[in-house]
């Protein structure tokens, strides 16, 4: 081995050395690029002939000025790539490579190593790779096989042969720490490091060591529709933003980051993940939250409730005699059938039903909301909606048009022109001379009378301005009204479902439009009333899109998913998610993903299950397990720790007290990040005030836009995606988690800490422990 070790040592030294060159070499390139754009920035003008003195002359002037902004935009990207590669050459001097594989090729030359790194180095004269890239065709044998028959998949067809030895790396500084010959499963013993270090402000990227299950979903590229349903801590997200590293790879020549777009729960999370795809020398994705999109289509017509607004109510309530109304409401609201329901009303539509709004114009109206339906419903029936929305459109410009000539000559017009001050009078006379074609030498004058009367158009038209835009953004059709109208009648929904009305539907109706009228839209409302705006005014749809990845996916209802399927129909979707940690309301009945199936089709589907968690220790895992039906699925990784503790506690004086030694206890032992873990927000503030005597404690709100390092209480739902090295659940009682349906929320909680879990309880314990405590998974103190 120490022979191993010396020859390998050497190599490594050979691959620093032609490193420092490459580095040398591109540094010197970059800053030749760097130079050549400063320099073409200067002297653009002056390589450039502008002459505008007849047609041809201005033809040339822009094929000029086109060339010359080409050489730009060549250097500007030369010198881009430059730096990219600069940073990532500098990176691989940290850590060249981690990995190794001994390969034989059928019918080739021999036994060939091939190191594996972040990124790919070629030796000086081009012809062989000294490191191949991770997402390299060839590298996927070092995630997917142990020795023995191997194979891998290239532009060019299969690959087979023969494995014959695998090597993990830890190097540092262009020292190799240490080397291990894993045979079985990629060096357990390097996971166990890097499982075993501290919770991070920024995810980190796994590419040394990604787990063929995980390497499955990272390198999975046929069908519209990937499903990964995985436990918590199984690298979800991991292997999401590794996948998107993949795509970008394999796709270098035509996909881009901002073709790719990822879902995320919320502001927090984004930041959490923001640092992986740089760590791998890539750009980053564009990242959005569902409420973020809601928000920017719907603000200006409404206060939208954002979902954790929906959560906390649903949390703390249940005295509010609307209460059960609200959660049957949620449900339907997020279901399929509700979706077919809005398809069916918006079809509706075509024979009565629509709404609008009248045109006003200088405080009177202009356009009654009558003449519209009436011109709306009044032509041929059998012409299509859409079309009949464009052609109300062009009546309605028409008639703004007759207005605008009547108006020209109306008292408020010429009083306008009166109230002109010099500057404006004098720009508008330069906009009319110009409007006129008079160059602005030209002697010419306009005679009174022309110039009265385009002065007269000019301030109709600028009056007239705000209406026009009403009008091409369709802002007189009533969406709000046409939306109300949907639960107005709750007698029709049958016919327009064509199938059963709900149980509830009546009390629901009646709730919603309560809520309307006060101009709220509450959570569950948001995506409907998003739907039937889309399927009235024509689908805004994303095509510039490739690919969607949805993380924390039980969050969003069928009905989300079949109109984010309609938003960006040409890009393939990777939907991943937990069902046990599906803490909305509306899916309390969902138990996995096979409703997303309907969405492509079986063809175009591929689901694949994630059963090992890595986030946590093993005693953790056992524990958390026992917590949700099915959990004996869940696969510890073998990772050693202390097993969690129930500490029962008298009264609330006593928590404090204990939660203060413990967070003082835990930092002395090392653990940088500690969360003190709440049910809802309302009882977070209540824990944050209670346990000021901690020092720099944080409390974290739905506003939170950071992970925050140290220690922090944070409601559980808002803690979700993130880890922290050690959890105190702040009252795991009956009072507090009572009731079944909130086990995916107590789960969600326990489920975040990597290395320590303590659960206490003022009074009795919550019965979601019942199972965990009989098999003994928790220590019970009091
Ligand atoms: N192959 C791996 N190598 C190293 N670390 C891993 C690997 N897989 C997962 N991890 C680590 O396990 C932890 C959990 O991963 P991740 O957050 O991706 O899981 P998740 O399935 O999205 O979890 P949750 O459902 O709870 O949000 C992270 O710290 C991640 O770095």
């Amino acid at each position: 081995m120490a022979k191993e070790l010396r020859q390998e040592q050497e190599r490594l030294n050979h691959v620093m050395e032609i490193l420092a060159e490459q580095i040398g070499k591109v540094e010197e390139d970059a800053a030749r690029q760097r130079k050549e754009v400063v320099d073409i920035r200067k002297y653009f003008w002056e390589d450039v002939t502008v002459n505008q003195d007849n047609f041809d002359d201005l033809l040339e002037t822009i094929i000029s000025l086109r060339q010359q902004a080409e050489v730009l935009s060549l250097s500007q990207s030369s010198h881009r790539q430059s730096s990219k590669r600069l940073t990532s050459l500098r990176r691989m001097q940290e850590n060249p490579y981690f990995g190794r594989i001994d390969f034989t090729e059928d019918g080739g030359p021999g036994v060939e190593r091939i190191y594996i790194g972040v990124s790919s180095l070629m030796d000086p004269g081009g012809d062989d790779f000294l490191i191949y890239d991770w997402r390299a065709p060839v590298s996927s044998m070092y995630y997917d096989y142990t020795p023995g028959p191997a194979e891998y998949v290239t532009p060019g067809g299969k690959i087979t042969g023969k494995l014959k030895q695998k090597w993990q790396y830890l190097i540092r500084r262009g020292e190799i720490e240490s080397m291990f010959d894993t045979s079985l499963t990629i060096g357990d013993e390097v996971l166990q490091q890097v499982l075993g270090q501290s919770a991070d402000k920024h995810m980190r990227s796994i590419v040394a060591t990604i787990q063929q299950e995980q390497n499955r979903i990272i390198r999975q590229d046929s069908g519209r529709l990937l499903i990964v349903q995985g436990a918590a801590g199984s690298g979800k997200t991991s292997a999401a933003m590794q996948r998107i590293a993949y795509l970008l790879y394999k796709y270098r020549d035509r996909l881009t980051a901002d073709q790719i777009i990822l879902f995320s729960p919320n502001a927090m999370f984004k930041s959490y993940v923001s640092n992986v795809l740089p760590e791998l020398g890539e750009e980053n994705m564009q990242q959005v939250t569902f409420q973020e999109y809601l928000d920017h289509r719907l603000s200006d017509t409404y206060e939208v409730e954002d979902p954790y607004g929906q959560l906390e109510y649903v949390l703390t309530a249940a005295e509010d005699p609307e209460y059960r109304t609200r959660l049957a409401a949620i449900r339907i609201k997020a279901s399929v059938s509700f979706f077919e329901l809005i398809q069916a009303y918006r079809s509706s539509l075509e024979q009565g039903g629509m709404r609008f709004k009248s045109l006003q114009f200088r405080g009177e109206t202009l356009i009654s909301a009558e003449e519209m339906a009436e011109k709306f419903y009044g032509g041929d029936a059998s012409v299509r909606f859409s079309r009949r929305i464009e052609r109300l459109t062009a009546w309605l410009n028409e008639r703004v048009k007759e207005v605008e000539k009547l108006e020209r000559h109306k008292p408020w017009v010429q009083d306008a022109i009166e109230l002109l001050s010099n500057e404006q009078y004098e720009q508008a006379y330069a906009r009319i001379r110009k409007k006129l074609g008079l160059s602005e030498d030209s002697e010419e004058d306009i005679e009174g009378e022309r110039l009265i009367a385009e002065l007269e158009r000019m301030i109709v038209r600028k009056k007239l301005k705000p209406l026009r835009e009403e009008i091409s953004s369709l802002q007189f059709v009533d969406l709000a009204e046409v939306y109300k109208r949907l639960f107005e009648e709750p007698q029709h929904a049958g016919s327009w479902l064509e199938g059963e009305v709900p149980e509830a539907w009546a009390d629901i109706c009646r709730l919603t439009v309560k809520n309307l009228d006060k101009d709220k839209l509450l959570y569950e409302d948001a995506t409907p009333f998003l739907l039937l705006t889309e399927l009235i005014h024509g689908f805004q749809s994303n095509v510039s899109i490739r690919h969607v990845l949805i993380d924390e996916a039980q969050d969003y209802s069928p009905l989300q998913f079949e109109f984010i399927k309609r938003l960006f129909p040409v890009a393939k979707i990777t939907v991943l998610g937990d069902f046990h940690q599906a803490v909305f309301a509306h899916a309390a009945e969902a138990v996995d993903f096979n409703v997303l199936t309907g969405l492509y089709g079986v063809d175009q589907t591929e689901a694949i299950i994630l059963k090992r968690s890595y986030r946590s220790t093993k005693p953790i895992v056992e524990f958390t397990r026992s917590l949700i039906s099915g959990g004996d699925q869940i696969e510890p990784f073998e990772r050693s720790g202390n097993k969690p503790v129930l500490t029962v506690l008298a009264d609330l004086g006593t928590l404090r007290h204990r939660i203060t030694n413990q967070v003082a206890e835990l930092k002395a032992q090392g653990y940088t990040t500690i969360a003190i873990v709440c049910k809802s927000a309302a009882e977070s503030a209540v824990a944050y005030e209670a346990l000021g005597e901690i020092e720099e404690l944080k409390l974290v709100t739905r506003d939170s836009i950071e992970y925050k390092q140290g220690v922090v209480v944070i409601p559980a739902y808002l803690a979700k995606g993130i880890e922290f090295d050690a959890v105190l659940v702040y009252d795991a009682s009956i009072r507090v988690y009572g009731d079944e349906s909130l086990r995916r929320l107590f789960y969600t909680a326990c489920t975040r800490a990597m290395h320590h879990l303590q659960v206490y309880s003022i009074g009795t314990p919550s019965p979601l422990m019942e199972e965990a405590i009989s098999l003994g998974s928790v220590l019970v103190e009091t």
